[in-house]
C-alpha cells in the first residue's frame, strides 16, 4: 500500500495553482525524485506532498499514522544564535517527530550524528559550520525521528565529494531498510545513484497557467532530457551526470 498518494492533484497559493495535474505514488523502500527548473512548483509540491499545503484539485492520501522527517532547503544566511549543533539536530527531530518530548532524543540524534560523521561537531555552534556541515547535522536530525518517509529538498547542496559519496550510501542503505524517499535535486546525479522513478516538473509554455508534472522511470531521465520531449533542452542543468 503507497504512503502517499497523489491523484491529479493541483497545488497553489491563493487559490492559484503553482503545479497542476500530479499522479504519483510514495512507497515503503523506494525514492521518489523531483526535477525541474528554479520556480516550476517543486518546494510546492514537497509542501502539498507532506500536508503542509492542502490540494486546491485532485487528493492527497497519505498513510495512517506515517511520520515524515524533513530536510528543507538551506537559505544562505547567517546568524549570531548561541545554539550548539546538537541544538539544531534535536530541534529538527522534535518538530518533525510529532510526538513532543522523547526520552533519550539526544542518545538518537548522536548516534545518528554519528553515522553522519559529524558526532565531533555537536558542541560547536551550528552556525559556525560549513553549509555541508549544517546539512549533515539537520539531516541527522531527520533520520533520529525514525520517519517512514524522509524528505529531501536539495540535500547536496553546498556538501563535498567524500561526503556527497557517504550520503548517498547512507541513503542507499536507509532505502534498504524500507525507508521511503522523495527527494528534490537540480543534479541528475544524485537522481540516478537513488531514484526509481521520477517527476519532471515542466513550466508551461503559457505564462500564467501551472506547471506539469510527467512521472517516469529515473533510468530514463537522461534519455528523457536529451531527447527534448519535457522542454529540459532548453537548459543544460544536468551536465555531468553522464559521467
Ligand atoms: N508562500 C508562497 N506564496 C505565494 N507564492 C509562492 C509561495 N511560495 C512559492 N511561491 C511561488 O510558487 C512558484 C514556485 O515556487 P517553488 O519554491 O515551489 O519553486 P521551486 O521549483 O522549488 O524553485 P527553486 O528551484 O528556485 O527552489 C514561484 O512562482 C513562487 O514565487
Amino acid at each position: 500500500m503507497p504512503l502517499v498518494q497523489l491523484n491529479n492533484a493541483s497545488f497553489g497559493y491563493r487559490r492559484r495553482s503553482v503545479i497542476a495535474g500530479v499522479s504519483c505514488v510514495v512507497e515503503a523502500g523506494r525514492c521518489l525524485g523531483i526535477y525541474g527548473p528554479n520556480g516550476v512548483g517543486k518546494s510546492t509540491l514537497l509542501r502539498g506532498m507532506t500536508g503542509l499545503l492542502a490540494p486546491l484539485t485532485g487528493t492527497v492520501d497519505v498513510a495512517p499514522g506515517m511520520r515524515f522527517g524533513y530536510l528543507p532547503q538551506q537559505r544562505a544566511g547567517e546568524s549570531h544564535w548561541p545554539m550548539t549543533s546538537l541544538d539544531a539536530a534535536s530541534m529538527a527531530i522534535s518538530a518533525q517527530a510529532r510526538f513532543g518530548f522523547l526520552r533519550g532524543r539526544q542518545e538518537r540524534v548522536l548516534s545518528r550524528m554519528d553515522e553522519l560523521g559529524v558526532v565531533e561537531l555537536a558542541g560547536r555552534p551550528f552556525f559556525q559550520l560549513s553549509g555541508g556541515q549544517q546539512q549533515r547535522v539537520l539531516l541527522a536530525g531527520a533520520f533520529a525521528a525514525d520517519p517512514s518517509v524522509l524528505v529531501l529538498d536539495e540535500p547536496m547542496s553546498g556538501v563535498d565529494a567524500g561526503a556527497r559519496e557517504l550520503l548517498i550510501e547512507h541513503l542507499q542503505r536507509a532505502k534498504a531498510n524500507g525507508l521511503a524517499i522523495l527527494i528534490v535535486s537540480h543534479d541528475v546525479a544524485d537522481l540516478l545513484a537513488l531514484a526509481d522513478t521520477a517527476l519532471l516538473l515542466e513550466p508551461a509554455a503559457d505564462a500564467g497557467k501551472p506547471s506539469r508534472g510527467v512521472s517516469i522511470a529515473a533510468d530514463d531521465i537522461v534519455s528523457r532530457l536529451t531527447a527534448g520531449r519535457s522542454g529540459f533542452n532548453r537548459q543544460p542543468a544536468w551536465q555531468g551526470a553522464a559521467s
